[in-house]
């Protein structure tokens, strides 16, 4: 086993380039992270920029109608955006990734440099996992036109795009089909854009969707506004506000209508005026689900970790895991550019609490950590969606908990998790160790690692799987816990 080498705390990246690092191939490897029990954390970050922002913004940027490019500032770079990037320069977009890679220009689109403007048959796009990526580009290529296909891992092959395809396909001068069971990717988009402009989707499965055919509104030109309607629930909605606020912020007019359906449900029609995006300058914030492991690190450790550049009123519905921290009984401290949070003081213990998720359902694998430490359960309701995500994040999360020791219920709609017992925690250091799976999924990487704060003896498996929001992600933890709480071991078997 051996320390690892690694850039200090807060650098978003080294000079390598993420692709390098990336786990687009999703190859297992053999390496493992071992998180070492710690005293209380005490520290301040800033996370690398916001996934789900840089992605937002690269739709609106690369479809903006102006003289000058578009500029973002403090981007993701990791494999997520990467991808979005790649798939944007393929079929002709002209962005510059420059410095450490948080700065983009995205310029105009060049033309004639994509197979589907020569007719050569549809350009293939690989969207590795990236959901946002596939729902984002699927929507606003469709209304652009042309003729594409995009294709991801094999995990992005199981992850339901039917209903969004299905609002298209009621709108597409052309065609549109998926080629998994299940309405799952591959998807081909095939047409000259939309000739219609009211459409209706389901929302149960992932906002997405919605997020998507929104900015693609402003890109569809049909002289008309564009009127989406959402059938019955929809999940994730702070993601909806966000889209709506980054398509404004480009120039676009767009109405959120909140009604009451017969049913009783809420039921949300948005309205996109036929204005085209503006290129801009944009300032992204950091990313809040990112940093929720590190508000986690002081929930669990009894510490105090303040998160630069988030505030209480950040377009990321995330920041809200903080409010959750606080009904365990951690203190909160709130601030323009900057989210603090103090654990329970030494002999205490956090409270478990019954929670609704579904607008942060990014962060239940963090609580679910944080509840292993509580007093009694934690009950985690709203996040039936969370099975289409990168892994299964209600039974795949429920199967690494166990692993620990603890109960854990699952629920359609989530989970139950007992807080594990003082044997438990405090297991010999020289027992064994307890391999935690992390299924490709970043989450499951960054949040597990953290059970080791408290509990020795606790490997993660293919850390290299947080490439896909955030790269440096164990480098940045080590600068928060310091270099003897995080181990490297490459060589495994
Ligand atoms: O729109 C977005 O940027 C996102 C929406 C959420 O997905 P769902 O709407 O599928 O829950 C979230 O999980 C994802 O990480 C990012
Ligand atoms: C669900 C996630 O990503 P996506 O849906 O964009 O792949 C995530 O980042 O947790």
């Amino acid at each position: 086993m051996t320390r690892s080498e690694s850039a200090p705390s807060g650098s978003q990246h080294s000079d390598d380039s993420a692709a390098e690092k990336s786990s687009i191939d999703h190859a297992s490897t053999n390496c493992t992270v071992e998180v070492r029990p710690s005293p209380p954390v005490v520290g301040s970050i800033r996370p690398p920029g916001s996934k789900s922002l840089t992605n937002r913004a690269l739709i609106c940027a690369a479809f903006s109608v102006g003289e000058s490019p578009a500029v973002l500032h403090g981007a993701l770079r990791s494999e997520d955006t990467e991808v979005m990037v790649a798939a944007l320069r393929q079929v002709g977009w002209d962005i510059d990734v420059s410095g450490d890679g948080t700065e983009i220009t995205v310029g105009g689109r060049l033309g004639d440099s994509n197979a589907s403007a020569k007719g050569d048959g549809p350009a293939e796009l690989f969207i590795a996992n990236s959901g946002t990526t596939i729902r984002f580009l699927t929507a606003a290529l469709s209304a652009a036109g042309g003729d594409y296909r995009l294709s991801g891992v094999p995990r992005m092959h199981q992850r339901p795009i039917g209903d969004l395809t299905d609002a298209i396909a009621s709108v597409i001068d052309g065609r549109i089909v998926t080629e998994s069971d299940g309405g799952c990717p591959p998807v081909r988009v095939e047409g000259r854009g939309w000739n219609g402009h009211q459409m209706r989707v389901r929302g149960n499965v992932s906002s997405q969707y919605l997020s998507g055919l929104m900015m693609a509104g402003p890109i569809a030109a049909s002289g008309q506004p564009t009127v989406i309607e959402v059938s019955g629930e929809l999940v994730s909605r702070p993601y909806v506000d966000m889209t709506a606020k980054v398509m404004a912020d480009f120039g676009a007019v767009v109405h959120l209508q909140d009604s009451q359906a017969e049913s009783g449900d809420a039921a949300l029609k948005v309205v996109i005026e036929p204005v085209a995006y503006r290129p801009v300058d944009y300032d992204i914030e950091p990313d809040a689900s990112a940093a929720s492991y590190f508000w986690a690190t002081a929930a669990i450790t009894g510490g105090k970790v303040t998160v630069q550049g988030l505030s209480p009123d950040a377009l990321q519905g995330d920041v809200g895991l903080v409010d959750v921290l606080a009904k365990m009984g951690c203190a909160v401290e709130k601030s323009d550019g900057h989210l603090t949070v103090q654990g329970v003081p030494p002999g205490q213990r956090l409270t478990g609490i019954d929670v609704d998720m579904n607008a942060i359902s990014d962060t239940v694998q963090t609580l679910a950590v944080v509840a292993l430490f509580a007093d009694g359960p934690t009950r985690v309701r709203g996040v039936a969606h969370n099975r289409f995500k990168e892994t299964d994040r209600i039974g795949d999360l429920a199967c690494e908990l166990r692993k620990l020791g603890a109960t854990v219920e699952e629920h359609d709609d989530g989970m139950t998790i007992h807080p594990l017992t003082e044997t438990q925690v405090c297991r010999s250091e020289d027992a064994p160790p307890i391999r935690l799976a992390t299924y490709h999924d970043h989450r499951m990487a960054m949040s597990l690692a953290l059970v080791g704060l408290r509990i020795p003896g606790i490997q993660i498996e293919n850390p290299a799987c947080t490439a896909k929001t955030y790269p440096n992600y164990f480098a940045d933890l080590e600068g928060l816990i310091g270099q003897s709480h995080l181990w490297r071991n490459d060589s495994d078997d």
